[in-house]
């Protein structure tokens, strides 16, 4: 099985401590918090993309490599990772048997390789992008809020088609939203952060029918409409 633990995670700019955080993601753990909280710069440093001013503190135990063959990266805006003036085709780094079997995976036609960004969907271009990115075999999944800049429709899509690709594939993933409803059928486990600290962490179930904090209640009760934790 396999594991990262994140036993430290110090970022600091200009003298201020932005982060200090340590979690586990041992199967799918999502990284929950407002806006300033501190989500994606522990993405960022996770992917070593961290502006050179700021000062990192890692210690990290994990039973594979971290590094960029390890760990597929899935942005917010899928629009902007694709290079509008190429094929799909030719935006995969894989054999055309692997490029047929992510496809599939991702419920998509053969037929979108032929065709350039732009001619496709929001939807099908997020799909696109989760494609590639697990056509390198990765062993980790990083996802930050995917679902944002698509419709309800095609958010609810992603939602499922991450959800199967779990089920189907051995990776690990880290999901950072600041949407709880969002993660509650793919993430096992929850952290919930503040101010680059980390105000609670569990598993979902747990967090979702008992939170301890006052923050994460607020965090529930302004996302969480669907009521099957709670009872
Ligand atoms: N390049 C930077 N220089 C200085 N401070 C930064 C920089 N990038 C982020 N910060 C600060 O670090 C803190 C955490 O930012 P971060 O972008 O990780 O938040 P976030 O939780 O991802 O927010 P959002 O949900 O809006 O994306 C914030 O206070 C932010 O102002």
């Amino acid at each position: 099985m396999l594991y990262i633990k994140i036993n430290k995670l110090i970022i600091d700019a200009n003298e201020k401590t932005l982060v200090n955080i340590s979690f586990d993601i041992t199967d799918s753990t999502a990284l929950i918090g407002e806006s300033g909280s501190g989500k994606s710069l522990t993405l960022k440093s996770l992917l070593n993309l961290l502006p050179s001013f700021m000062k990192t503190e890692k210690v990290i135990d994990s039973n594979f490599k971290l590094n960029y063959d390890t760990i597929g990266f899935i942005p917010q805006n899928p629009f902007t990772s694709l290079s509008s003036m190429t094929k799909i085709k030719n935006q995969f780094f894989c054999s055309d048997e692997k490029k047929e079997e992510v496809l599939k995976l991702l419920a998509l036609d053969e037929s979108i390789l032929n065709k350039f960004p732009t001619q496709l969907s929001g939807g099908q271009i997020q799909r696109v992008v989760i494609a590639i990115a697990i056509s390198r075999n990765i062993k980790l999944l990083l996802l930050d809020e995917p679902t944002t800049a698509l419709d309800e429709e095609n958010k609810n899509n992603i939602i499922n088609i991450i959800n199967d690709l779990k089920k189907r594939l051995n990776i690990l993933i880290l999901f950072v939203t600041h949407d709880i409803n969002s993660i509650k059928e793919i993430c096992k486990d929850i952290v919930i952060i503040k101010d680059g600290i980390i105000i609670e962490k569990g598993s979902t179930k747990d967090i979702l029918s008992s939170p301890k904090e006052d923050y994460t209640k607020k965090l529930i009760n302004s996302t969480f409409k669907n009521k099957d934790f709670r009872n």
